[in-house]
């Protein structure tokens, strides 16, 4: 993969979680900025959770659009927390975790990125924020359903025992996972108790779970830009993992691409 020196620019979502001394963070797992740095080869733009902070719908929506015309792509990390349900029409049990400020701010970006072109590659509550911002709802509890497997991921204090390849997907023939890695068999880590339910109208599905049917991966076709969206973890230790090499190295040329075409008018008006 050529990683010439200039870096697209990347934004990687955050969440907001409280510190347990009464003060709020805006926190990115490392994981995701090494990946975007390392796998992706791209330069990180943490995207603070500020969504309520914006009282009036245009006004962020102006401030967001300044901010995706200045990004050369998004990436939206994976969170313990979870999309609250009111986003698709349902309500949760007490003690669930949610995230409110940072639905606020990633639900209208997921919206706009797509329809500004802008490359968007979505990891875990990542993929549940696509597929509910644009229309579909999520099982709360995937291990409740029936016919479901548990994909949940075991609370080991080892982090490669939390990440370890779980399930065998089936990658949908013809799509574009299947074209991004050539295979249509491939083991995955699996660390969500949620997963999607109604699949979102604009979505297509591009990986199922071999052994229950969980959508595990999904691609939104009409858009102009390109989209993935997985279940899985394939920011955890990247460079060492083929396949997810395979799909930064895709996120990375479409990042690149968006990069050159944004300053080629700069160029053109320096000359
Ligand atoms: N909370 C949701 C999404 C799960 C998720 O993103 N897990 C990753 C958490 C840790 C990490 O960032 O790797 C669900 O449970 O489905």
């Amino acid at each position: 993969m050529n990683r010439s020196s200039s870096r697209p620019l990347i934004g990687v979502s955050a969440c907001l979680k409280e510190n347990g001394r009464g003060g709020w963070h805006h926190t990115v797992g490392d994981k995701y900025v090494q990946a975007a740095l390392r796998a992706a080869g791209g330069m990180p733009v943490l995207i603070p959770a500020i969504g309520p902070e914006f009282d009036d719908e245009p006004g962020f929506v102006a401030a967001m659009d300044r901010l995706l015309d200045s990004l050369d792509g998004v990436l939206l990390t994976g969170s313990p927390s979870n999309v609250e349900p009111h986003h698709y029409g349902k309500e949760s049990r007490a003690g669930t975790e949610h995230d409110r400020a940072r639905d606020a701010t990633t639900l209208p970006l997921i919206r706009h990125a797509i329809d500004r072109g802008v490359p968007l590659f979505a990891i875990c509550r990542g993929l549940q924020e696509v597929n509910v911002a644009l229309g579909g709802s999520l099982h709360q509890h995937v291990h409740e359903v029936e016919g479901r497997r548990d994909h949940r991921s075991p609370k080991s204090p080892d982090m490669d025992v939390n990440y370890a390849p779980t399930h065998d997907i089936d990658v949908t023939e013809g799509g574009l996972l299947h074209k991004l890695l050539g295979e249509r068999r491939v083991k995955v880590n699996s660390l969500h108790a949620q997963g999607v339910d109604v699949l979102a109208p604009r979505a297509r599905v591009e990986a199922t779970c071999c052994d229950d049917g969980q959508i595990e991966a999904l691609s939104v076709p009409d858009a102009p830009g390109f989209v993935l969206a997985l279940q899985w973890h394939p920011e955890y230790k990247a460079l060492s993992n083929p396949v997810s090499m395979k799909l930064f190295d895709a996120f990375s040329s479409a990042c690149r691409a968006r990069m050159t075409a944004r300053s080629a008018p700069l160029l053109r008006a320096a000359e």
